[in-house]
């Protein structure tokens, strides 16, 4: 029996291939490297270099390997992009999941992890968004996720193949062993951006809009750590494997912090300055994205290990003073 994970040469998906290899589980990987790293991938994975919309890949890798459950992280990411080029991300969000789905209901796989995200919401309010909130992207990036969510639930019905949907708020932080981080440049993440600029790899952080209706006037976020979203995985891997049922739930601790707390925290934990700028608002960021995650605590039994802002920024500050010594050493 085999794991297949694709998308394992980038940001989450590497901390899954650990995660998976943590519990003895036989990882094989499927990743184009479009934006992931081949040393990423952790060695005693396998990595085929490939597409997700490989077909014949897909039912080559399932019956060699044995694989029964396939974690589906490969995708483009970064929601202004999306708007910029909505073609390519329907195109590699949505047609080649789509592909993959179709590979995985033809080699006989029954369990299916897709990531999904918080940006399916309409969002908007200050409450926290339950799987029953509203559900209306603002983006290319949310609709080619949901359209997936809407595949997996038709073809459910129709073929032996259970799925979870994991709806992901912010993740961020990286493994607290060092292993693997958030490694890609000129990332957009607030907590990633936060870390390079404490370590002087930018000049200063940009705050997107100070007048906003939160306390402090910035953004708040419901920041989740990579380590404890890949264990919501592994229990929704053990609740398909055991026959439990699709579900569709949240990935978020259900509460937020501002991106002025943010900078605070990198600055309480290296002891350094970090410059800031005031600018104006980002086009199409809410005030603040919170999740109610009672569905994954509940259905999963998920209890996050990681809920504290000032761990998550150490475990991000350590992998980019990491990813610098290996850059540099390279
Ligand atoms: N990072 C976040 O905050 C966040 C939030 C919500 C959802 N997600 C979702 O989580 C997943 C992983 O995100 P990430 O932050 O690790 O991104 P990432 O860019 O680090 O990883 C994506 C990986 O998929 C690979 N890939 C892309 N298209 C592929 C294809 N067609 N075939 C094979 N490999 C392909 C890339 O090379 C990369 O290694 C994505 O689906 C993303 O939409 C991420
Ligand atoms: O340099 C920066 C980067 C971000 N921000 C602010 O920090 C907050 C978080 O921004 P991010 O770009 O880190 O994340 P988003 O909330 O925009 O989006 C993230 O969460 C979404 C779900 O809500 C999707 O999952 C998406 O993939 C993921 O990038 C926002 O208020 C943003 O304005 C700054 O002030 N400066």
């Amino acid at each position: 029996m085999a794991v297949l994970v694709t998308g394992g040469a980038g940001y989450i998906g590497s901390h899954m291939v650990w995660e998976l290899l943590d519990r003895d589980e036989e990882v094989v990987v499927v990743d184009n490297l479009s934006s992931g790293f081949e040393w990423a991938v952790a060695p005693e994975a396998r990595l085929c270099r490939g597409d997700v919309a490989d077909k014949g890949l897909i039912c080559r890798i399932v019956e060699e390997h044995g694989v029964d459950a396939i974690i589906h992280f490969a995708g483009s990411v970064v929601v202004p992009e999306s708007v910029a080029r909505p073609l390519s991300y329907y195109e590699n969000n949505t047609c080649r999941s789509r592909a993959l789905i179709e590979a995985a209901v033809e080699s006989g796989v029954k369990s299916f992890i897709f990531s999904s995200t918080a940006a399916v919401y309409a969002g908007g309010g200050a409450a926290p968004l339950d799987e029953e909130a509203v559900v209306a992207p603002q983006t290319p990036y949310g609709m080619s996720k949901l359209m997936v969510e809407q595949i997996l639930r038709d073809v459910s019905v129709a073929h032996p193949l259970s799925f979870a949907a994991l709806r992901y708020f912010n993740v961020a932080g990286a493994d607290p062993k060092g292993r693997t981080g958030q490694s890609t440049a000129g990332a957009t993440h607030l907590i990633k951006v936060v870390s390079e600029a404490t370590l002087g790899k930018r000049s200063h952080v940009d705050i997107y809009g100070t007048d906003y209706d939160t306390p402090d006037g910035t953004g708040v976020r419901d920041f989740i750590h990579v380590s404890d979203l890949v264990g919501a995985h592994y229990l929704a891997l053990q609740r398909l494997r055991a026959g439990g049922g699709n579900l569709v739930a949240n990935c978020g601790y259900g509460h937020g912090y501002s991106v002025r707390e943010v900078i605070a925290s990198a600055r309480k934990v290296s002891g350094r300055e970090v410059p800031v700028r005031e600018a104006p608002r980002r086009p199409g960021d809410l005030a603040s994205v919170i999740a109610d995650a009672g569905r994954a605590r509940k259905e999963l039994k998920w209890a996050p290990s990681f809920d504290d802002l000032d761990g998550i920024v150490e475990t991000s500050l350590a992998w980019e003073d990491r990813l610098t010594r290996k850059n540099s050493a390279a």
